[in-house]
């Protein structure tokens, strides 16, 4: 994945690269921390003076690119919406209600109440009777006019009785009952008709309940599919993980996993929600910012147009930490062009309050101790970086980037302790110039996004969808057009603590933003349990899979294909088999023996000795009954 893409954060990152002379970046070479990294390129006279003013004028105008709320814009999709209704279509409606809510301002209460309650009606036409419930309590909280609730009321006791919620909907049809009181523009008859039924509904409901034994109503339906749950119990100090794993280390290799136990195909040996992960710019209206499942019925931000979530829930918890400061500067990072990594690197901030690392900056370098747990921020600090290993460039580059994210932090308001109240105007970024006042901010918080950035190259997962269109069914067959789309990028920190091998012994996949991670084969105890970085001994050529690994994470793999130079699948015929040469001289030749050989002793044509296939062939057999479909899918780590 590139970099950047094109916006104006490449033009900053070439004009200082290019401006610098060799004393500045001597000086700049020099420096041993990332805290004074940032704050001598943020003292730079050339990065002070930057001026953003043109560029920015430019993205303010290039294109319809959301920022603000836009009544104008609410009203005209809410006619639209309307119109839809009257022609009977409802999933027409429903979306439309849905934009016109998204751009809706906070101020206009009773507006969008109505837009709400609009929606619940087309919801309730779609059969979406949970989801109806929930706009007609969002409506009401939003003061729906008195006069209207009758409406509101009536649909609610409806959907409710369809859900075998029969309390509830005795509830709602007093409340539809007291409702009529207040409904003054309601034609009179109707009014009475509508008195009657509800009475009605009343009394057969009452009289159910009793004869039923006054039974409880069901919970309401949960609609998000239930997270797999680990296979076995979960390891005592890294909880996402199941007590089949530990963590080891060694000096080469780092930390890495091992089996505790022998695992089967099909264990699931890792659940774990990101620590922090950030959903694509192209998803952000479809997809929900905070758990990035897809959004059909969206809930909007009260305060920006740009993002939507899938429930309270998720939107209460982003509102509180992260998106209150993103919610800004969001059109900032995406017109930038600055890299998903740079916008994890602050995620990674925003989302914990600046107390917070105040508290635990004193902390951080000390030794890990105690429960490892995806949240807390010490763990991450301590993934791989490879800071010794980086050149002056690579320094450059991501201070470059921390420059820009820490003037993007002084921006929200994250320096002050709560999200400025006023909208960011996309020209107060004139320059990247931070206030004097802040220093100890850029200094304490530079540092750590510098260090944000490094860990990440390594340590960050994609984060895909599978989205299938619906299944061909053929004679016997079912068959999926499957696809894996690029959502969102995200770091898990016990899964980050998995080293690689091009024959990995897990694959993951996603559930919302938690990652899955079950196993593929046989793996003994004692043995490493592998994930896959993106090469694969099957697909991918020995000497372009080193290449790659070496490049992008900096590591020479010794996995057992890259020693044993196993073919690709493409490589194999039927009509061969291949065996590792088993001689007692070190060999690392794989021998082709003809399928229907009638030799059990075949001569390796390296080295001369000859290997007894009876062994191989059995565990063969061994193998492929345990487990037919070694390698179901596996994708790339987001490197960068
Ligand atoms: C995601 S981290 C894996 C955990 C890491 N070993 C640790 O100590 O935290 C990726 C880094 O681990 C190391 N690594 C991963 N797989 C490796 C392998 N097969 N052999 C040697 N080092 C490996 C490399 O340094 C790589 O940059």
């Amino acid at each position: 994945m590139s970099q950047e893409n094109d916006g104006f954060f490449k033009k900053f990152h070439e004009t200082i690269t290019n401006s610098l002379d060799d004393v500045t970046e001597n000086n700049f070479a020099n420096l041993e921390s990332n805290t004074k990294r940032v704050s001598y390129l943020c003292s730079l006279p050339i990065v002070k003076n930057y001026d953003l003013t043109d560029d920015l004028q430019k993205c303010q105008t290039g294109g319809d690119f959301p920022v603000k709320k836009d009544l104008e814009k609410a009203r005209h999709l809410k006619d639209q919406a309307n119109k839809a209704v009257q022609n009977g279509d409802w999933a027409k409606a429903m979306q439309l209600y849905s934009q016109s809510m998204i751009y809706m301002p906070e101020k206009e209460t009773e507006e969008l109440s109505i837009v709400l309650a609009n929606r619940s009606a087309a919801l309730n036409h779609l059969e979406q009777y949970e989801e109806t419930l929930a706009d007609i309590k969002r409506c009401l909280a939003l003061g729906y006019p008195r006069h209207l609730r009758y409406k509101v009321y009536e649909r609610k006791a409806r959907c409710l009785l369809i859900l075998k919620r029969n309390r509830e909907a005795i509830t709602a049809f007093q409340d539809t009952l007291s409702a009529l009181d207040e409904a003054t523009q309601l034609d009179k008859e109707k009014r009475q008709k509508m008195r009657t039924d509800s009475k009605l509904m009343l009394e057969i409901l009452n009289k159910g309940l009793v004869l039923a034994g006054n039974p409880k109503d069901p919970e309401p339906l949960k609609k998000i599919p239930p997270t797999p749950k680990l296979s076995g119990k979960h390891n005592p100090q890294y909880s996402a993980a199941s007590e089949a794993i530990q963590i080891d280390y060694d000096g080469v290799r780092g930390r890495y996993a091992t089996a505790t136990r022998d695992i089967d195909p099909g264990d699931i040996l890792l659940v774990e929600r990101p620590h922090s992960g950030v959903l694509l710019a192209e998803f952000s209206t479809t997809h929900c910012q905070n758990c990035f499942l897809k959004c059909p019925i969206p809930i909007s931000c009260p305060k920006c147009p740009n993002v939507v979530f899938c429930s309270d829930k998720c939107s209460n918890y982003a509102q509180k930490s992260y998106h209150g400061y993103e919610c800004h500067i969001l059109p900032l990072i995406w017109k930038s062009g600055c890299s998903i990594t740079c916008h994890i690197a602050l995620r990674m901030i925003t989302q914990n309050t600046k107390e917070y690392f105040t508290r635990i900056s004193q902390e951080l370098d000390n030794k890990l101790s105690g429960p490892y747990k995806t949240g807390d921020y010490k763990n991450i600090y301590h993934l791989v970086s490879h800071e010794e290993k980086r050149t002056k460039q690579d320094f450059l580059h991501r201070t470059q980037m921390t420059v820009f994210l820490v003037k993007l932090l002084e921006l929200c308001g994250y320096f002050e302790g709560q999200p400025r109240k006023e909208s960011v105007d996309i020209v107060e970024l004139k320059s990247m110039a931070v206030n004097e006042k802040y220093k100890e901010d850029v200094e304490l918080f530079g540092g750590l996004i510098l260090k944000n950035l490094q860990i990440l190259k390594f340590n960050a997962h994609e984060v895909f969808e599978l989205q299938c269109p619906k299944p061909k069914v053929g004679k016997n067959i079912i068959k999926h057009d499957g696809k894996s789309v690029f959502l969102a990028g995200a770091v898990f920190p016990t899964l980050a603590l998995f080293n690689h091998s091009c024959d990995p012994g897990v694959v993951r996949y996603f559930c919302g933003a938690k990652i899955v991670v079950r196993a593929v084969k046989s793996i003994k105890k004692g043995e490493e349990v592998s994930e896959n970085y993106g090469p694969i001994f099957t697909t991918v050529p020995k000497e372009k899979r080193q290449v790659d690994l070496k490049d992008q994470y900096w590591f020479d793999c010794k996995c057992v294909p890259c020693e044993q130079n196993w073919p690709l699948y493409e490589e194999m015929t039927e009509n061969y088999m291949r065996f590792k040469c088993d001689s007692d001289r070190p060999c690392h030749n794989v021998v082709a023996v003809p399928y229907d050989t009638k030799e059990f002793m075949v001569q390796c044509g390296l080295c001369g000795q000859y290997t007894n296939i009876l062994k191989g062939l059995k565990a063969l057999q061994h193998a492929s009954h345990e487990f037919p479909t070694a390698f179901l899918f596996s994708e790339q780590l987001l490197g960068s």
